[in-house]
């Protein structure tokens, strides 16, 4: 089964989570070697690497290292990037055209932007790929799917992507941190608060995802004619300022993944 072995370059708090993720799914640790000069340690089972393995065929290499270190570790790479081994990479902005000219023998390339809800199983996932038919495309979806829910995004979309998909838990962190407080705010106590911001929360992701309809009918389900929740939506909803809150948040996450694949694109020239 595809793929036999599997070298990850860095593993900290994304590539730890896939990590999770898959052997949470059942994939056997004897399969999964991390090279990371600096983790303390690695799951059971799972061989962890000071030095670059000499002389050893992965079938896939995954890049966990921030987008700013590529260079760093690279040119390194040159000799286990061959012929038989895919390169899969979590870099945020970094474009599959300047990993092609980093890792220009590898069999293929594969962009995916997942989050740190891969450790349960639970992670979208944007997927692109570059130089694999479609049984090898069929594979790699098969590969993430323990994941999460990984679906093929065209790669002019993965920077979008990123800012909602990838970074998307912090917003929704702040937001429940803001639901806990204001809970405190009004009187209640602040770990209680927190608890039922949380469950709430939980709940309600759980709903709308199996639900069908979307969520504005859901919430208008919440709201009773001259309750209270409208009284409370009336506050939220007025001017759009939070959609536009939103919109400036993603913007602005967006962009930064742009400058970040441009600068990749500059130093591989
Ligand atoms: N944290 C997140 O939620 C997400 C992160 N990503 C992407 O995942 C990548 C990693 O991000 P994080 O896990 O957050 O960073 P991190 O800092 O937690 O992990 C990076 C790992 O690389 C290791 N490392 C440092 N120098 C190294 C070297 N020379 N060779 C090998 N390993 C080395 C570090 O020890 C660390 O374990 C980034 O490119 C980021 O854009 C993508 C989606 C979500
Ligand atoms: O903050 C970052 O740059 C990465 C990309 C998506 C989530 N974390």
């Amino acid at each position: 089964m595809w793929p036999a072995n599997v070298l990850f370059i860095g593993c900290g708090n994304m590539g730890g989570a896939m990590l999770a993720g898959w052997l949470r799914g059942g994939v056997a640790a004897e399969r999964f070697t991390v090279y990371d000069p600096f983790l303390e340690a690695a799951p059971e089972g799972v061989e962890l690497l000071r030095e670059l393995p000499e002389g050893r065929v992965f079938d896939l290499l995954i890049l966990g290292v921030k987008p700013q270190m590529l260079d760093g570790v690279a040119g390194a790479l040159t000799a286990l990037a061959g012929r038989d081994t895919v390169v899969l990479s979590m870099l945020a902005g970094v474009e599959m055209a300047s990993l092609s000219l980093r890792f220009p023998d590898a069999r293929g390339l594969v962009r995916v932007m997942p989050n740190l809800s891969a450790a349960l199983g639970k992670s979208p996932m944007g997927v692109a790929a570059m130089g694999l038919d479609h049984e090898a495309r069929e594979c790699v979806m098969a590969w993430l799917a323990p994941l999460g829910a990984p679906e093929w995004v065209d790669e002019s979309l993965f920077d979008a992507v990123t800012a909602l998909a990838g970074s998307g838990p912090a917003y929704v962190y702040r937001f429940i941190d803001a639901l806990a407080q204001g809970g405190a705010a009004l009187g209640l106590d602040p770990e209680q608060s927190l608890r039922l911001a949380l469950a709430t929360v939980d709940g309600a992701a759980a709903l709308a995802s199996g639900s069908d309809v979307g969520p504005g009918e859901l919430a208008r389900r919440v709201s009773s004619p001259g309750g209270s929740t409208l009284a409370g939506l009336s506050v939220l909803d007025a001017g759009d300022a939070l959609g536009a809150l939103v919109l400036g948040t993603l913007t602005a996450a967006r962009d930064r993944n742009v400058e970040l694949g441009a600068m990749a694109r500059a130093a591989g020239k």
